[in-house]
């Protein structure tokens, strides 16, 4: 399933003071005539960039509240920018991160990417109207709107985000956590970028955040995604065909619309088309409806010592846990991400 990078845009307004290059390499000319040229040929100005973005935004909008995608884009954000490894120093975008190489075999079929083709494939007549803003973008784009038009916590993003050019820049399967022990009793492996290989969840969880640069506070505040969205069967294999709760008999959405998308699956809350702390107050109580999923990752988040104290700050106030995550979420969008301009752009 590969998805080629579509054509650079065209448009030139602005292109001598703000030109942001929507191609990684600028081409070497020695004539500034045609070094110009070439250059109006592949840039868009700050300003039809900001457009995009925000026309970008819209269509995302309307195309998650229609097909109540949110908690697919977060995880397809997330699994792209996942992969980060923060001790590898080589050039951009060696490390991996949120660099828009999840739309690329062999990435996209990575066993832990099971579904997010489909993910992808939803955002490209969003690529196709608005060209100039990157995968990568639109990738992180339509997490955090989706986390926002679940009631979730506003994300101070910024764009610009320059896309992996091919496959050869896509990541070694084995960077993204296993949320259960294999057969052989551990989680994780030893294929990715760094080994992960632990025969703890908690283990498991901190080689794998750790490589990316993420802390306890942010390792617990970012599985609070959970609190939206299913584990699926013919995904990762984990949870039931369907539940109670993800078989459309039941509200799921924040605004109350019915309407959950495909049906099936299991969630970790009730209403998992809204973003709120019941995750944390979910999966420390014993007397939750027993349909609801608690994988061993999610249950070590209230064993471990270091994760605890978060948990249960989460579990007892929200706007706690929407603090975190707003930071921790900002942070894993922009893991590995080249900006042009550098600074990036705000909209
Ligand atoms: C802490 C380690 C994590 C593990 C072990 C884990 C594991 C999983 C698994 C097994 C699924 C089910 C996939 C399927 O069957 O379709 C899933 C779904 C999901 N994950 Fe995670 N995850 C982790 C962290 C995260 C993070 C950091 C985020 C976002 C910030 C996230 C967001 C989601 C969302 C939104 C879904 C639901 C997708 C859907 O309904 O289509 N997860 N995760």
């Amino acid at each position: 399933y590969i998805l080629p990078g579509t054509p650079l845009t065209t448009s030139c307004k602005n292109v001598a003071h703000s030109a942001i290059s929507t191609s990684q390499q600028r081409p070497r000319v020695p004539s500034l005539r045609r070094s110009v040229s070439l250059r109006m040929a592949t840039s868009v100005s700050k300003e039809e960039m900001t457009e995009q973005l925000k026309g970008a935004k819209k269509m995302i909008e309307d195309l998650i509240d229609k097909t109540n995608a949110n908690p697919i884009m977060v995880r397809l954000a997330w699994h792209d920018s996942g992969t980060f490894d923060a001790s590898i120093n080589a050039d951009w975008p060696k490390a991996g991160g949120a660099i828009g190489s999840i739309r690329f075999e062999p990435e996209i079929k990575h066993g832990a990417n099971a579904g997010l083709a489909g993910a992808v494939k939803m955002l490209e007549p969003v690529k196709k109207q608005f060209p100039a803003v990157s995968y990568a973008d639109l990738f992180q784009m339509a997490s955090a709107c989706a986390i926002e038009l679940a009631g979730g916590p506003k994300i101070d993003m910024k764009y610009g985000r320059v896309d992996a050019a091919g496959p050869q820049d896509c990541s070694p399967e084995g960077n993204l956590p296993d949320a259960e022990a294999g057969p052989n009793g551990k989680y994780g492996g030893t294929s990715g970028t760094k080994p992960t290989e632990d025969t703890t969840p908690n283990g498991h969880l901190r080689k794998v955040f750790y490589r990316m640069g993420l802390n306890d506070e942010e390792i617990v505040a970012l599985s609070g995604a959970h609190t939206l969205g299913r584990a699926f069967k013919d995904r990762s294999g984990l949870g039931a065909e369907k539940t109670k709760f993800t078989d459309g008999s039941q509200v799921a959405r924040a605004d109350g619309k019915a309407g959950i998308g495909r049906t099936g699956g299991s969630s970790w809350t009730e209403k998992w088309l809204k973003f709120d702390n019941s995750y944390f107050t979910t999966i420390p109580n014993k007397s939750a409806d027993p349909e609801l999923l608690k994988l061993s990752t999610d249950k070590t988040l209230f064993d471990d010592e270091g994760f605890r104290p978060f948990a249960e700050k989460f579990r007892d106030s929200q706007d706690e846990f929407f603090k975190s995550y707003a930071n921790a979420h900002k942070k894993l969008s922009e893991l590995g991400s080249k900006f042009e301009p550098a600074d990036g752009i705000k909209i």
